[in-house]
């Protein structure tokens, strides 16, 4: 690795105090695209995040023949303009996003040619049978079982009943709902498996498609315990208004936690299905103070963090932070019920154990977790595997550990491009940095 592609993390010298405002969720985004993309008419998404994962979306959707535009917003950002229509053949590109390659091959399979997707070399090992699979049994044409593959889609599909084992990932039953509605006969999906994670995310891809009118039941709905039903009918347009991403906020807030001092994230809803909204409870427990001024969210850090034992299985997004924070504890914490992070961007359980313990840090693999023992730490170089909540974390310990140097910063572009940029800000803010830390590799 070049010194070129080190970020030294800055560190904080002081409590870091500072209000951070942060871009649109990667989750409502591509959800919100996907419905634009189905409707019966133009949709608008404000405050939509343009970050690598929301682009290849965009790109992905694009070549099946939808129209999408974006116009700056001074006040948002960015909005998009989606003109749905007829959908043809094309190639995608998923990159690494579990999104775009769990929730596009649906809609490919209603549209009207051949369409060859693939990814990242990185993204083959992600898991994606199951909704390939699940597809073919609702009458899809395809060939392959992985990246890369093909959809062969014939202007429709008949859909139905469909029984899967989304224990791998929530974004298979997330898929098949999303583009449900189109299907001749809906979607039945029963989940038959080990537990069904990161359930905030389907509650999320429930809510969004009875905004866009689309009927569902739900299985407390129905009774019927991991099925979920989409009834065959219009999907609305939508002036979507996109949420802050609170997972992306969860560094920030972290930056308060780990320093003493207080982080402000401004927007902060009062109502959400994103999993970044349980960082408060997190925080709470490991001593930070945590509360709500007016529209935003403030936490201040303790004197010391206290260690704690959480079960992520409904959030596992959050647990390169988590992780980060608990290898900073005074006291030991285990981290469980994240088996299915092994097939995140990276093994995320064997990587945070890697980089934690080559910074002096004692963390265990288990079965489906971490177990974090206190250890003081030391800088070294933090290794991102093309992960951008890996390389947050490794921010997150540079700054109350000092000398970490983070490999391949710009991955965060993932679902956060610029996020040195708004990490500096913060720190800028707060005159909390150590300017001679911020050249990179004395320690490599
Ligand atoms: O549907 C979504 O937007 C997501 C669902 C979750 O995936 P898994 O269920 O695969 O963990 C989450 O971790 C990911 O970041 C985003
Ligand atoms: C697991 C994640 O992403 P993806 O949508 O690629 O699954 C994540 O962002 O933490």
């Amino acid at each position: 690795m070049s010194r070129e592609n080190l970020w030294r993390a800055p560190r904080a010298v002081a409590p870091v105090n500072a209000s951070v405002t942060l871009p649109g969720s990667k989750s409502i985004t591509n959800r919100a695209l996907i419905l634009a993309a189905l409707a019966s008419g133009p949709s608008t998404i404000t405050g939509a995040l343009r970050s690598r994962d929301t682009d290849l979306m965009i790109q992905g959707l694009r070549a099946l023949g939808i129209s999408i535009t974006a116009a700056p917003d001074a006040a948002t950002g960015t909005t998009l303009h989606v003109v749905p229509g007829p959908m043809t053949g094309g190639s995608i590109d998923c990159g690494l996003a579990g999104t775009v390659m769990r929730f596009l091959p649906p809609v490919a399979a209603l549209a009207d040619g051949t369409v060859a997707v693939d990814g990242d070399e990185q993204a083959r090992t992600r898991p994606l049978g199951t909704i390939l699979e699940a597809l073919r049994g609702l009458g899809a044409d395809i060939d392959g079982d992985a990246l890369p593959f093909t959809v062969h889609g014939h202007a429709g599909l008949r859909g139905g009943t469909v029984t899967i084992d989304a224990s791998g990932s929530s974004q298979f039953v997330s898929g098949l709902l999303l583009s449900a509605a189109r299907f001749d006969k809906g979607v039945t999906v029963h989940h038959d498996g080990a537990s069904l994670p990161s359930m905030p995310h389907i509650d999320m891809t429930v809510d969004m498609l009875r905004t866009a009118g689309v009927s569902v039941l739900t299985p407390d709905e129905s009774g019927i315990a991991d099925t979920w039903k989409v009834l065959p009918g219009k999907v609305d347009p939508v002036d979507w208004v996109v949420e802050p991403d609170l997972s992306n906020a969860t560094p920030f807030l972290a930056a308060a936690a780990v320093t003493g001092g207080t982080i402000q994230v401004p927007l902060w809803p009062a109502r959400t299905t994103q999993a970044g909204d349980a960082i408060r409870g997190i925080l709470s427990e490991m001593g930070a103070q945590v509360r709500r001024e007016g529209d935003a969210l403030v936490v201040s850090g303790p004197a010391a963090l206290r260690g704690i034992d959480v079960d992520l299985h409904d959030i596992g997004e959050l647990t390169p932070t988590v992780a980060a924070l608990a290898a900073l504890a005074e006291g030991p914490s285990v981290l469980r019920g994240i088996a299915h992070l092994r097939g995140h961007e990276t093994d995320r359980l064997a990587a945070l154990a890697t980089e934690i313990n080559k910074l002096g840090g004692s963390v265990t693999e288990t079965d489906d977790g971490l177990h974090v023992e206190p250890r003081p730490l030391h800088g070294g170089r933090w290794h991102s595997y093309a992960d951008h909540r890996m390389a947050t974390a490794g921010a997150i310990l540079g700054l109350a550990v000092g000398d970490v140097d983070v490999e391949d910063v710009g991955t965060t572009a993932k679902t956060l491009p610029g996020f040195e940029k708004l990490w500096a800000a913060m720190l800028d803010e707060s005159g909390s940095v150590e300017s001679a830390s911020t050249e990179p590799g004395a320690l490599s």
